[in-house]
């Protein structure tokens, strides 16, 4: 099971509680609570990520910090793409699993040419991702879309807003066997669809990969967090699927050393030189 679900409350108090004078929550307090009471994110009922400060509320998962590791790498990925091709504005981006926003504001925030489609299942998610938008004032660069991904034809929903030059989620990817070993104040507050990916945690992952061809353009990219099992898993499911024409052509390694980023590219160059595309395809390879 992959460290980074096992709490959130005093992992969060590590990170840096923005306890402001006047704010009646000490953080003495806070330290003293007991693992099953609930996450101090959804007691302040805010929550900082790349910058921004988001609305918390549960059962919307609350954004970890690995998960600003791949919104990191996206905008290291995007900005190189621009410097290559030259390309003005942009990107277009899909964000499957949006839960309050994190991903897909924090993207919006540091890309101002940008635009993204953000879609989830849960109503809570996609209400609140809503009122973050609003309150960070991005909303007019953002369409939140309820939508179930492992629907038949959920894509239909979505390619009227696209082709998309990239895809990001971090799904639920929590193996099935796992989620019993999650710290208490997880189960008991954050919704478990937004955690259980199924039995090896791809149940989610491969409705992603199996949309994604239908949706990006052509060499269009997908940014995945993900367990430290799934590098493999994953990259065995795709050379299962060459129907799919994706590739995985990055595996990045987290803060503490594992495996826990993809990124896959759509491999069928559209016919002359792609002005738009994102760079060329390269051998597989574990970055740091
Ligand atoms: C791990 S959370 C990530 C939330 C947010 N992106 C973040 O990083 O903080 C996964 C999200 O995927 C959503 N989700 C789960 N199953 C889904 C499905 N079949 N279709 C669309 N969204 C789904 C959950 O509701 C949840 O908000």
């Amino acid at each position: 099971m992959s460290q980074s679900w096992s709490t959130t409350g005093q992992q969060s108090l590590r990170k840096g509680v923005s306890l402001r004078p006047g704010n009646p929550v000490s953080t003495s307090w806070l330290m003293s609570l007991e693992p099953k009471q609930m996450p101090v994110q959804y007691i302040l009922g805010e929550w900082d990520f790349q910058g921004l400060s988001l609305k918390m509320v549960p059962p919307v998962f609350i954004p970890r910090r690995e998960t600003e590791e791949l919104v990191e790498w996206v905008l290291e990925e995007v900005t190189q793409r621009s410097r290559v091709v030259r390309a003005q504005g942009g990107p277009l981006i899909l964000e499957v699993g949006c839960g309050s926003g994190a991903i897909s504001l924090s993207l919006l925030s540091k890309l101002p040419q940008s635009q993204v489609i953000a879609v989830d299942k849960g109503e809570a998610a996609i209400c609140l991702a809503n009122e973050n938008a609003h309150r960070l004032q991005l909303q007019d660069r953002i369409r939140i879309i309820p939508l179930d991904v492992t629907l038949e034809d959920s894509w239909a929903h979505i390619l009227p807003w696209g082709p998309v030059d990239l895809i990001v989620s971090n799904p639920p990817y929590v193996f099935h066997r796992d989620m019993e070993q999650l710290a208490p104040e997880i189960l008991s507050y954050e919704d478990p669809v937004a955690l259980d990916g199924g039995e090896e945690g791809m149940d989610i992952i491969s409705h992603i990969l199996a949309l994604a061809p239908r949706l990006l353009k052509d060499s269009g990219s997908i940014f995945l967090e993900v367990d430290p099992r799934h590098p493999e898993l994953v990259g065995s499911w795709l050379q299962s699927r060459p129907d799919l024409f994706l590739n995985l052509v990055t595996v990045r390694r987290d803060f503490c050393g594992r495996p826990r980023f993809l990124h896959i590219q759509r491999s069928r160059p559209q016919r002359g030189c792609p002005a738009d595309a994102w760079p060329v395809l390269q051998p597989a390879r574990v970055a740091g």
